[in-house]
């Protein structure tokens, strides 16, 4: 990380093959218009990709408060945006958590801090669905954790078979969730059928 900015460093070389692509794709790079967006670009991807530089564990970790509480906890409605490992064009949508604490809670901005984490990375739906789960389940040993995640794909959007309403659903449990049981209140209460 560059102390001076919030960016990381190569942000000039970064930026200098952006000009780069741009003369590559049929522009004049020296024209007015374009003169500042190598920069731009190489600025909005290292963002779109910070989550290389931070540790999810450890978000989690820092905020765990010793609580008896032992019923669901469900932070739905979580809106992320990532980029696809294939094109690297946006996927997005929203993630829902659920967890059933074994002793220890962690703060509720902590949970949407982990997806940031792990979004902000090229990524695929499945793999990021996998990691905070694990992530979830390795720092907190709940009774059991359950992430689903739906998203629509820009690259099947914008290009290729050009879909523009599908979406993609994933999910990954643990613990208390194999029970089919468990899962279906999960998905009652963020389909608002509770
Ligand atoms: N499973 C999964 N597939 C993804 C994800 N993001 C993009 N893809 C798919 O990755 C696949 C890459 O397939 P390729 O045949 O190598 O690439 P392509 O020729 O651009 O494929 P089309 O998109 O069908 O034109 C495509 O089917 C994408 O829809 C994701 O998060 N999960």
């Amino acid at each position: 990380m560059n102390p001076e900015t919030e960016y990381r460093d190569g942000l000039d070389e970064l930026a200098s093959h952006y000009k780069h692509i741009l003369t590559l794709l049929g522009e004049d790079a020296g024209r007015e218009g374009l003169i500042k967006t190598p920069m731009r670009v190489a600025k909005a991807m290292q963002v779109l990709t910070r989550g290389y530089g931070m540790d999810a564990h450890k978000v989690l970790t820092d905020a765990l408060f010793k609580e008896d509480y032992n019923q669901m906890v469900i932070v739905k409605d979580i809106d992320f945006f990532s980029l696809c490992e294939h094109h690297m064009l946006p996927f997005y949508g929203k993630v829902h958590v659920a967890y059933i604490p074994n002793g220890y809670i962690t703060g509720l901005s902590k949970i949407a801090r982990v997806v940031d984490i792990f979004s902000h990375r090229l990524q695929v739906q499945e793999r990021m669905t996998l990691q905070i789960k694990e992530c979830i389940e390795q720092t907190l040993h709940p009774l059991g954790v359950m992430v689903v995640v739906e998203a629509k794909h820009m690259c099947m959007q914008m290009r290729g078979v050009e879909k523009q309403n599908s979406i993609t659903t994933t999910s990954d449990f643990s613990g208390a969730f194999n029970q089919a049981k468990t899962r279906q209140e999960f998905m009652n209460l963020i389909n608002n059928k509770a």
